[in-house]
């Protein structure tokens, strides 16, 4: 029987890990938070096409910015292999489709919870809803003030399938929940903010064009790295979740 491997599988990394991250599932948004938010990016992964980059914040500190593909599993390898590397807090910065008539294309959702309707959180032991870090929810509140805060669904399904939503449910995406779980497994701290790219309310689905995509993605990007600028500021030492 071979033993444990002792390095990431799927994360080879080419640049210094920063203990703070931002999650895209895009690995295109990866890039684009870079450019905007890093200065001297450096390629921290490219290995199976998961974008990753890391350089320094305007703060003057390190910020990693890391891709974790699109649903559970990927997102649950990545998030797996950062703790292994010590990162420490993470924010996923992601696109949702609105359940709410009310809340419509561009607007900023925070997560005070995932609900697991996917099959990766739910197999590495998750119960019907997921909690964030206290702390990074709270500093994504606070630098978000105009976002919509409530319940995200966790899903694996994007085309066909019945959504079997919650009646608080906000939005869905497809990583959340196995993010939150894998953060409270090996001790990360782990927020969401999630821009929302489509409606859904009506039952039909209606997306936004790419550039006003590409609109969202910069703003999700700016309030999750507002957040863990936010988290460094306060000095706070490490997770915190309800008991
Ligand atoms: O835009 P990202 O962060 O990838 O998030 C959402 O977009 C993808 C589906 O289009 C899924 O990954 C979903 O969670
Ligand atoms: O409808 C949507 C939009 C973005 N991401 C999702 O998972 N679903």
């Amino acid at each position: 029987m071979a033993a444990p491997h002792p390095h990431p599988i799927h994360l080879r990394p080419t640049a210094e890990l920063a203990p703070r991250v931002l999650l895209p599932g895009d690995p295109g948004r990866a890039l684009q938070l870079a450019t905007l938010l890093l200065d001297a990016p450096l390629m921290f992964n490219h290995h199976r096409g998961l974008w990753g980059y890391s350089g320094t914040a305007s703060d003057g500190e390190p910020l990693t910015i890391q891709s974790t593909g699109m649903g559970g599993p990927s997102a649950a390898i990545v998030v797996s292999e950062l703790a292994m590397l010590g990162a420490q807090r993470i924010v996923r910065v992601g696109t949702c489709g609105s359940l709410r008539a009310d809340v419509r294309l561009g607007a900023l959702v925070v997560a005070t919870e995932a609900l697991a309707g996917d099959g990766t959180s739910r197999a590495l032991g998750a119960g019907a809803r997921v909690a964030p870090d206290l702390d990074l929810l709270a500093a994504l509140r606070a630098g978000a003030p105009d976002a919509v805060c409530g319940p995200v669904l966790t899903t694996d399904v994007f085309y066909g399938g019945e959504l079997d939503a919650p009646r608080d449910a906000v939005a869905v995406e497809m990583e959340a929940a196995a993010i939150f779980q894998v953060a409270a497994r090996t001790g990360l701290a782990a927020g969401c903010v999630l821009a929302v790219t489509d409606e859904l309310a009506g039952g039909e689905r209606r997306r936004m064009d790419d550039e006003a995509v590409e609109a969202a993605g910069e703003a999700v990007g700016r309030a999750g790295a507002a957040a863990l600028l936010a988290m460094a500021r306060s000095g706070r030492p490490g997770p915190t979740r309800p008991r």
